[in-house]
């Protein structure tokens, strides 16, 4: 697979004495939904908008395309799509009014809007004013927009923000259809660990403008699950704690649940056994959840 987007070494600082982005070598295959992950403020957007030409940087560490962002701005513009922060509608327009504005402010054919509306589910709502459609409809036409040049590769900063589980899920259909139905790369940035498992099929995690992990989302869900407690609810915890301490990593987390960290799950048996032995009631045993912060701790050089 050849890389759409590749940085070698990019820094950035807003000013010279604080630095944001630290050495930075992104490499983002051709055809891959690509998740951008990292809590707020770890700086995602700026690195989209650099990968954009919004802000001034060192323009010959990026690639994109094959080719550098400071010699061949415009003509690699053309190829791509974005959706950075709020969009940009009118809302007093319909949906397909909004198109047509696009569509002839940056000569796109004809042909493009029923393409577009119909990826994206708004044929129907064409002609409502976007000031009655839903959040979740608002980001599928800021999206319809990006589509109209028919771009290879999307840029979408958190598309999913602020939308009702509905919208999320719809949204995440699409990605994963431009990927699979028309081929498109997409670099989607999230702070949300659970978008990857979702839609990513590779994974940057971004920490206070450091990449800490890059690679297949498989890679990463292996690493998450090592890193996923398992949680036992029982009627004595303090009599469980005698029989674990041993072997397993403990802690209590609640009056009634321990945590244990490093197990597998070959290990559940073994463990429900010897404490069933030892007449202790056990209301629930499973794996927990594994939070970006969580990976954090694991990843994140001490
Ligand atoms: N225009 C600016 N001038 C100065 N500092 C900025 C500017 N924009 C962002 N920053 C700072 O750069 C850092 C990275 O911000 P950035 O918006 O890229 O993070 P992010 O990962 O996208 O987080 P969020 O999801 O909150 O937008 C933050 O400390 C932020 O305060």
């Amino acid at each position: 697979m050849t890389n759409i987007i590749e940085t070698k070494d990019l820094n950035f600082g807003f000013s010279p004495s604080v630095r944001t982005l630290h050495h930075l070598n992104l490499q983002i295959e051709s055809e891959s939904i690509y998740c951008f992950l990292g809590p707020n403020g770890a700086g995602k957007t700026t690195t989209l908008r650099i990968l954009l030409g919004l802000l001034k940087a060192d323009h010959q560490r990026i690639s994109i395309f094959g080719q550098h962002l400071n010699s061949n701005r415009l003509a690699i513009l053309k190829r791509i799509g974005s959706l950075i922060e709020q969009p940009s509608l009118y809302h007093h327009l319909t949906g397909h009014q909004n198109l047509e504005l696009y569509r002839l402010t940056f000569r796109c054919d004809q042909k493009r809007i029923p393409e577009v509306l119909s990826i994206t589910g708004l044929s129907e709502a064409r002609h409502q004013l976007v000031k009655t459609y839903s959040l979740g409809m608002k980001q599928r036409l800021a999206i319809a927009l990006a589509l109209l040049h028919d771009p290879e590769l999307l840029i979408l900063d958190e598309p999913t923000n602020g939308l009702d589980p509905q919208g999320i899920i719809e949204i995440r259909g699409l990605i994963k259809q431009l990927k699979e139905e028309f081929h498109k790369t997409i670099l989607v940035s999230s702070h949300l660990l659970s978008e990857v498992e979702k839609i990513a099929t590779h994974v940057g995690i971004l920490h206070k403008g450091c990449l800490l992990f890059q690679g297949s989302s498989r890679s990463l869900m292996e690493m998450k699950s090592e890193n996923t407690a398992f949680e036992l609810e029982l009627d004595a915890p303090e009599k469980a704690m005698p029989h674990l301490e041993n072997s397993f990593n403990v802690r209590k987390i609640s009056e009634t649940t321990l945590s244990i960290t490093g197990m597998t799950k070959e290990q559940v048996p073994v463990l429900l056994a010897r404490l069933v032995k030892q007449d202790l009631r056990i209301y629930r045993a499973a794996f927990g959840t594994c939070s970006l912060e969580d990976l954090f701790l694991d990843i994140i050089p001490s």
